[in-house]
């Protein structure tokens, strides 16, 4: 499996990932994200993507929102506030990409959701709903620290385009220190979590939740291609 930088090896976060090995392949390295490395993705499949991504940042900071909710200590709640920010500067980048294709805010909101990008926001708002901070965190995580790790292996892929390649701008958000830090910090969560929270009596939903994430990343990646079919 490729090497995680996130998190304690034996803390939470490891587990869940080593748990769900199969999926978190398919979602960090699903064809998609293979063609933003290497720059063959058709712009048709980038373009549904980013389109319905703007759509899901906005449900998934209602989600960072109902975390804050949860908050259990004014630290927590601090860096909720954080993050809240630095998804809505991440919704300025997909607006530049808009802009670029002639579409303006009001014409992506405008933009009907995809079922995968309703089932997946919605689930894990509800998962956030009726468990406790935990169970929402890890809900979240694939998001957060997934696409920390697709960055990286982005970076190390043999075929890896830079000169010329139309998602450059997007690989280098994902890479920037910043986004970098937000992923082990979200990594660092869950290890703290897990031993504050009985992450070990619980092990079994947790899994089942991460899992369950990372499947329904894979699918909004998917939705991306199918557009350019
Ligand atoms: C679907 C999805 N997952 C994760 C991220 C990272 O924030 C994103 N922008 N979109």
């Amino acid at each position: 499996m490729f090497p995680t930088p996130y998190g304690s090896p034996d803390g939470l976060f490891h587990r869940l990932r080593h748990a769900a090995e199969e999926r978190w392949d398919a979602y960090c390295w699903h064809p998609f994200v293979q063609g933003l490395a290497d720059g063959t993705l058709p712009l048709a499949a980038f373009r549904r993507y980013l389109v319905q991504d703007w759509l899901f940042l906005i449900h998934f900071a209602r989600a960072k929102a109902l975390a804050a909710f949860k908050a259990e200590s004014l630290d927590a709640l601090r860096g909720k506030a954080n993050a809240l920010n630095a998804l809505l500067a991440e919704m300025n980048m997909h607006l530049a990409y808009c802009a670029e294709w002639g579409m303006s805010e009001a014409d992506v909101l405008a933009t009907t959701e995809a079922p995968e990008t309703v089932a997946y926001t919605r689930w894990v708002l509800d998962r956030g709903m009726a468990g406790d901070i935990l169970d929402l965190e890890v809900a979240l995580a694939p998001c957060t620290v997934g696409y920390g790790e697709v960055a990286r292996r982005i970076a190390e892929h043999p075929r890896r385009r830079r000169e010329g390649n139309p998602y450059e701008s997007w690989i280098a958000a994902y890479s920037s220190p910043e986004y970098q830090a937000l992923a082990r910090g979200a990594a660092e969560r869950l290890d703290a979590l897990g031993v504050s929270h009985g992450g070990e009596a619980r092990f079994r939903t947790l899994a089942a939740t991460f899992a369950e994430a990372a499947r329904l990343e894979a699918a909004f990646w998917q939705m991306g291609l199918d557009a350019a079919r």
